[in-house]
């Protein structure tokens, strides 16, 4: 089939020429500088969302599709639901047998030891989810592209609707609870709701009626490592893992090739495969998926996204980043204590998000004590009339103290690069926390102005952490779905939560690019309306 859609995984966009309306913006109490900085930043942001924002929108707009055909919105369809495709093990293996699900919560027999009796199952039980049921990945329908966060495929915005699978138990299973070996691994860096997750495979699992259930040690490295035995899993083992932060199998960056992580699954008789972990783990997962369908392996690999960066396309937030929100409003009431109590004081706050902005943002939403929100997303000068440094000047005049709060991944061309990469291959970023605080005291030095400069870097403590309600129960829902795909014959795929409901993607659908904080968001704009900050530019 032609290609349709303009980049695999990137939907044609058409920025918004107005940006935010006067109405948006000024909805609260403004001094009158900030006005006057916020229409500024109003045009420089148009001007730079018209420039691309790093991805460039306006070449992405339309690409390959023809918008003179009458059936341009169908064929857009058709592509669409071909790229949201979820690969089933009838794919590869056309004859495989399904079985009625023994997952069935009307008859709550106990599950046998051997089944030998039979599969329980309840056919009148309207539990489960229909192979052909949807749900909708985009739900506003933007009148024009000049609509704030508008993403529109062609220049009149018109709607087309975009159908995703939906998450859940299915009547039918591809696979005999008694000869499953599932394995889970978590991998990269920690998140909350790691353990929650675990928990609830294992419970799910056992459900159906898997009795082999093991956790593969320290991430893929647990795959090839000498001395890092399988731990084996029950409901048992893992009844009260979600009580504390932190991942019951450890995790780990780098490690074995694809080819030697199938060896060690082939050589373990592992047929399912659990993977939690962010943008790389859900690569290595994909690879694996591919390699064992390149064997011939009758395996299912379905991942759950960890990230509190949040930072996978297309889902509504990934578990974990609730709940770092919520701590890194401690570090920011410190640093607001801190910065308030003190003469001229000026408060620091730096927090994870290496190409994503999301917890900085959210965190100084919600905490309301930010005064500037720096984000990989958003270029600044920290020089000059309009830089961060002069804004700070004018803030210590005007309410006497200041609160920055940085994402990591803010202001790195300010940084000496390294060319640095950890384990698995990723930029090891500069201190922008120590670049500002540094440069803050030099600018205010050299002004012979007193600044009381106090640098909170909460990093590891934002993620070490036990997951929230919120979080447990996404982790909850995301877990239990996770082993419902893997039982219903689906590989590759991974679980996510959109529009509220709950649904599988194709693993290369959300890893095709970090999703990251729109300048043009309705979001991004409440965060510029709550800190009042200017345009940095
Ligand atoms: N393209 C890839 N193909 C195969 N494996 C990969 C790929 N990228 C990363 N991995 C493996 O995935 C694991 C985790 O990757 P990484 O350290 O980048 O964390 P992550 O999953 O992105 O999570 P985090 O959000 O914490 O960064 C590592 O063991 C790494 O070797
Ligand atoms: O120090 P570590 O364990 O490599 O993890 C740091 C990284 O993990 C993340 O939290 C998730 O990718 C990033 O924000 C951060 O750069
Ligand atoms: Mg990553």
């Amino acid at each position: 089939m032609e290609s349709l859609s303009p980049v695999i995984g990137q939907k044609a966009i058409f920025p918004s020429t107005t940006g935010y309306t006067d109405h948006d913006l000024f909805s609260g109490p403004v001094r009158l500088r900030t006005v006057r900085n916020l229409n500024r930043a109003c045009r420089r942001l148009r001007i730079r969302v018209q420039a691309g924002n790093g991805v460039s929108k306006n070449a992405a707009a339309g690409v390959g599709i023809d918008f003179s055909d009458p059936d341009w919105k169908l064929k857009y369809s058709r592509e669409f639901e071909a790229r949201f495709n979820i690969p089933h093990m009838t794919d590869v293996f056309p004859d495989a047998v399904s079985y009625p699900s023994t997952f069935c919560l009307k008859m709550r027999t106990p599950i046998t030891e051997t089944f030998a009796e039979g599969y329980p199952s309840d056919e009148k039980w309207h539990g489960y989810v229909n192979n052909n049921d949807r749900v909708l990945l985009k739900v506003i329908n933007y009148s024009s592209p000049s609509s704030a966060g508008a993403e529109c495929i062609d220049s009149n915005c018109s709607w087309v609707e975009q159908w995703v699978h939906r998450a859940g138990p299915r009547e039918k299973i591809f696979f005999k609870p008694e000869e499953v070996k599932a394995a889970i691994v978590t991998c990269g860096g920690l998140c909350p709701g790691l353990n929650d997750v675990i928990r609830q495979i294992v419970i799910t699992l056992e459900i159906y009626g898997v009795k082999k259930i093991v956790g593969i040690p320290f991430g893929y490295r647990g795959f090839s490592e000498k001395g890092l035995a399988e731990m084996p899993l029950s409901r048992k083992v893992v009844q009260n893992v979600h009580l504390s932060g932190g991942s019951l199998l450890g995790v780990s960056r780098g490690g074995p090739k694809v080819s030697d992580i199938v060896d060690s699954i082939q050589e373990r008789g592992i047929n399912m495969l659990f993977v939690l972990g962010g943008n790389g783990t859900h690569a290595g997962a994909n690879a694996i998926h591919d390699e064992c369908r390149k064997r011939r392996i009758k395996a299912a690999v379905v991942g759950v996204p960890k990230t509190i960066d949040n930072d996978i396309m297309l889902m509504d937030k990934t578990f974990g980043f609730d709940t770092a929100v919520e701590e890194a409003q401690r570090a920011i009431n410190s640093a607001y204590i801190e910065a308030h109590s003190a003469y001229r004081g000026i408060g620091i706050v730096k927090l994870m998000g290496r190409s994503s902005g999301f917890i900085a943002m959210q965190a100084s939403l919600a905490s309301g004590q930010i005064d500037i929100c720096l984000i990989p997303e958003v270029p600044f000068n920290l020089h000059g009339p309009h830089g961060v440094l002069r804004h700070l000047k004018y803030l210590l005049e005007t309410k006497g103290s200041a609160v920055v709060c940085a994402a990591e991944g803010a202001g790195q061309d300010f940084l000496e690069k390294t060319n640095a990469k950890d384990a698995s291959g990723n930029a090891v970023l500069g201190d922008i926390g120590v670049y500002l605080q540094q440069e803050i005291k030099k600018y205010f030095k050299e002004l012979e102005q007193t600044a009381d400069v106090k640098y909170i870097d909460p990093t590891y403590m934002i993620r070490a952490c036990r997951a929230n309600a919120s979080d447990g129960i996404l982790c909850t829902v995301l877990g239990q779905n996770a082993v419902h795909g893997a039982f219903a014959g689906y590989s590759g795929i991974t679980v996510g939560i959109c529009n509220t409901h709950y649904v599988y993607f194709p693993i290369p659908e959300v890893i095709s690019k970090p999703r990251v904080v729109d300048p043009n968001s309705r979001m991004w704009h409440r965060c510029l309306t709550s800190t009042g900050q200017p345009d940095f530019l």
